[in-house]
């Protein structure tokens, strides 16, 4: 996991402008993104990336998944990007799994409870993000101005966010409604909280609110891997949750996929 982590990272700075050696397809989700064509609630993120997820062949979920089609675009320099992120991203989907069923028991549940229909056959989601340094992002230099990424919640179960050690910049609301800096913690991932474990949990777990503002003149890479259910699979509250919950479904009926393609639709300029 680590050398995967150091190999990527040299390959950043061998390259200068890395990221750009990738280019995004016409009206494609898939590949390189431009700084400012994620959006997020109306506004452009101050953060360029390259996005891969995993691979959903022609017909593979009918009209659910025809948003979704397509394959990774992975950048031609350096040649093995492709396996080391493919290594990276095996490894993250198998610590993952693991998680979960740490939380499947503290749930209540059996260990096995997001595995099979649930997320047996999870999709996940790669970005390598890099986020300008706060002078250089919006032309102004005004640090406040300079939201990486506008506040969200991650769309699936579980996220594994891998970040620079030396930059502090992602942020978390709490419950008393602060905002609160995550910082790196050297040989650790932040693991956010997904929208759909929300409503597995029947809210027991709550999906995080986050936002990246790099108020450092530094350049800022992160790589967020994540863990979702299986893509076509219907979500609600577990009836373990529900009765630990006072007995009564917080929320509907929800399937992971299709709130994956709203997301996407909107967030993005292509
Ligand atoms: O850059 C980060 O630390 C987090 C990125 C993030 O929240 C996301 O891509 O959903
Ligand atoms: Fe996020």
């Amino acid at each position: 996991m680590i050398r995967t982590w150091v190999k990527t990272r040299a390959w950043q700075k061998l390259s200068g402008s890395w990221i750009r050696l990738a280019e995004r397809l016409v009206s494609s989700t898939w590949g390189y993104q431009r700084v400012g064509e994620n959006i997020t609630k109306g506004v452009p993120d101050m953060h360029e990336a390259i996005d891969c997820y995993r691979e959903v062949r022609q017909g593979m979920y009918g009209d659910l998944g025809k948003a979704m089609e397509g394959c990774n675009q992975w950048p031609v320099n350096p040649p093995d990007l492709k396996p080391i992120m493919e290594e990276y991203i095996s490894l993250c989907t198998e610590l993952s799994r693991k998680i979960m069923r740490g939380i499947a028991l503290a749930l209540g549940g059996s260990p096995s409870e997001f595995e099979g229909q649930r997320a047996g056959d999870p999709f996940w989601v790669l970005r390598i993000i890099g986020y300008p340094g706060a002078s250089k992002a919006n032309g102004i230099g005004s640090p406040e101005n300079d939201i990486g990424c506008g506040a969200h919640t991650d769309y699936g179960l579980l996220t594994l966010v891998n970040q620079d050690d030396d930059i502090t910049a992602l942020q978390v609301k709490n419950l008393s409604g602060e905002w609160i800096s995550a910082v790196p913690v050297p040989g650790t991932f932040v693991c956010n909280i997904g929208d759909m474990l929300k409503i597995w949990s029947n809210g027991l777990y709550d999906s995080t609110l986050h936002r990246v503002i790099n108020s450092c003149p530094r350049y800022r890479v992160c790589v967020a891997y994540f863990y979702e259910p299986n893509f076509d699979v219907p979500v609600e509250p577990l009836d373990v949750c529900v009765q630990r919950t006072g007995g009564t479904k917080k929320f509907g009926r929800a399937c992971y996929g299709e709130h994956l393609v709203s997301k996407v639709q909107t967030n993005f300029v292509v």
